[in-house]
């Protein structure tokens, strides 16, 4: 369980975390989504004592985290999958982990059959691609079999199997009563990995609920009818809170009212219907819905025209905090 009361981060005059309250709840997978540069490295951070917090707390397992007499049973965490000694093995890399809680060589193996790094345990990690290092950055969470994983992008860099695996691994941890907190930018993923989501924008809280529920309220309740009356049936649904829009003769789209409401003033009208389906969002409608006034670092559109001088270039903010990487700030 994670629990952050206020949480609060300022470097200088920027505010990267703004009072943010919240819980990750163990026995769930909770997303932790936002643009780049609303703040959720820097929590992670601050979870793991990486980071200080200007005011605010964040506790792990009930503590905060340099309270933990053997942190790494508590707390699994990927934060930056290059933070290696690039001229060890993966082997002695997690093995030299391992000799800091007591852990033992038959643990070291387990986490790398589990994740899939056997046949490049005896190499250097500095010649490792990005998903065998992700890999290696999981299993380094995995070693001291915690009650809490934290993961920054665990998927970056995988391929198509290596997603699937870790979409497999952290909700069979979850469903084992673990706490799972992890960042993604892949919507499409997170939607079929998380039961959860909270959703930070400017350093702030947007959003902190189930999948389905943020889906749903962004989506609102649209439903496709086919019918071939739908002159009639536009008439009948028609309301200050009812819209209805036509994209091809026979089709109308209905919002703001439900299937059964439509499906049974239909019947009573006599009107025959074809078709009759709620539409769903995805978790990226909903999430740029969500976001929309949070973006801080905003792209130009592919294929218009030059954009002027002052108009912001699509950016890639961040790099600050690289060179400070593994300190407390
Ligand atoms: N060490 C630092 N010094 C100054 N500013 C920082 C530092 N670390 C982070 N920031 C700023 O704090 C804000 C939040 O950064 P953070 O890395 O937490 O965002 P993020 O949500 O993880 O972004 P991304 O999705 O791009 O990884 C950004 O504006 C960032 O530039």
């Amino acid at each position: 369980m994670i629990e952050a009361t206020g949480l609060t981060k300022r470097y200088g005059s920027k505010v990267a975390v703004d009072h943010m309250t919240f819980t990750v709840a163990p026995g769930k997978v909770t997303g932790f989504l936002g643009p780049n540069g609303a703040g959720k490295s820097t929590t992670m951070r601050m979870i793991v004592g990486l980071d200080r917090p200007t005011s605010g707390s964040v506790t792990v397992n009930g503590r905060r985290y340099a309270e933990h007499s053997a942190p790494l049973h508590e707390v699994g965490t990927l934060l930056d999958a290059k933070a290696v000694h690039t001229g060890r093995s993966a082997y002695n890399h997690l093995l030299a982990q391992a000799a800091t809680h007591g852990i033992g060589r038959k643990r070291v193996q387990e986490v790398i059959e589990m994740t899939g790094l056997d046949a490049v345990a005896r190499k250097r990690v500095g010649g490792f691609s990005l998903g065998m290092g992700q890999r290696l950055g999981i299993a380094s969470a995995l070693l001291g079999d915690p009650q809490t994983l934290i993961l920054d992008e665990p998927v970056n860099g995988l391929d198509p199997e290596g997603v699937l695996w870790v979409r497999n691994l952290v909700q069979y941890l979850a469903r084992q009563g673990r706490t799972v907190f992890l960042s993604s930018h892949l919507m499409s993923e997170m939607a079929v990995t998380a039961d959860h989501i909270i959703v930070v924008g400017r350093g702030r809280l947007i959003a902190d609920a189930p999948v389905a529920e943020i889906v749903a309220r962004a989506a609102g309740t649209t439903v496709r009818v086919r019918t071939p009356q739908a002159g009639a049936l536009e008439e009948l649904v028609r309301g200050p809170e009812v819209t209805v829009t036509s994209a091809e003769p026979g089709l109308i789209e209905i919002t703001g009212s439900t299937a059964p409401a439509i499906g049974e003033a239909a019947a009573a009208a006599g009107i025959v219907l074809h078709e009759l389906t709620p539409l769903h969002g995805s978790l990226e409608d909903a999430y740029m819905q969500l976001t929309a006034d949070s973006v801080e670092y905003h792209s130009s559109d592919v294929g218009q025209p030059a954009a002027p001088a002052t108009a912001p270039s699509p950016t890639t903010p961040g790099a600050t905090s690289s060179a400070t990487e593994g300190a407390v700030r």
